[in-house]
């Protein structure tokens, strides 16, 4: 796994500005915010392309718990993941992008956010996240989780929705289709969510916002 800290961000970023803006405004209001299309469309394509391209020896299967103490566990989450480290142009560009995003959100929300980690996640058929929380009180490592969807196609009948559950009841507050361009961002501790079984392959890209703090390794 990679961590990404205080990467340089180029100017275009300021085209942005409006999204994460609305982001961040829903973060205040209610602690989670969904938007579709919001990716930048040709980052996207390129990001969507790359994720179906890598190849199955280099994604892993996706363990659960805290990276110093992962664990495989199929019953609860069967997709496979690629960390992103930013040794490609493409990889760079998503950094910059999300480093983009962290910035906006450090000078506005005051979250303190040092540095992220992002992956590809790749759903087969009849993959699944069991209910689960990012993050627990107490043992706050990772604050704020960012998914992205990469998926041209998607249709109702694949199935793969996100659930997510306020903390203290069973009752769905939202659910999102894994649409190209969608995505959503949410308090780690306060959201537990789930990925329903897909029926087509389904791609994405999941980040979690740090504080350094908060490191446990
Ligand atoms: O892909 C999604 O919709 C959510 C994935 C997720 O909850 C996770 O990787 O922790
Ligand atoms: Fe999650």
């Amino acid at each position: 796994m990679a961590l990404h800290t205080g990467l340089e961000i180029d100017p275009s970023m300021d085209q942005y500005t409006s999204l994460f803006e609305s982001i961040v405004q829903d973060v205040a209001d209610n602690g989670y915010s969904i938007k579709t299309n919001a990716l930048p469309v040709e980052l996207a394509q390129k990001l969507s392309a790359r994720a179906q391209a890598i190849s199955d020896t280099h994604f892993k299967a996706a363990g659960i718990g805290r990276s110093n103490e992962l664990m495989l566990d199929t019953q609860i989450r069967s997709d496979e993941i690629c960390w992103i480290v930013g040794d490609s142009e493409l990889g760079a560009s998503w950094l910059n992008w999300v480093e983009g995003l962290k910035q906006y959100v450090n000078r506005t929300l005051f979250l303190g956010l040092d540095e992220f980690e992002s992956h590809f996640a790749h759903y087969s058929e009849g993959d699944f996240y069991q209910k689960h929380k990012d993050a627990f009180r107490g043992e706050s490592n990772r604050i704020l989780t960012l998914v992205a969807y990469l998926n041209e196609d998607w249709s109702e009948e694949c199935g793969g929705e996100l659930l997510v559950y306020p903390d203290d009841s069973d009752e769905v507050i939202a659910k999102v289709a894994p649409h190209f361009g969608t995505i959503v961002v949410f308090m780690s501790e306060e959201f537990p969510h789930e990925v329903l079984p897909a029926k087509c392959d389904r791609y994405s890209i999941a980040t979690w916002f740090r504080r350094k703090s908060d490191k446990l390794s």
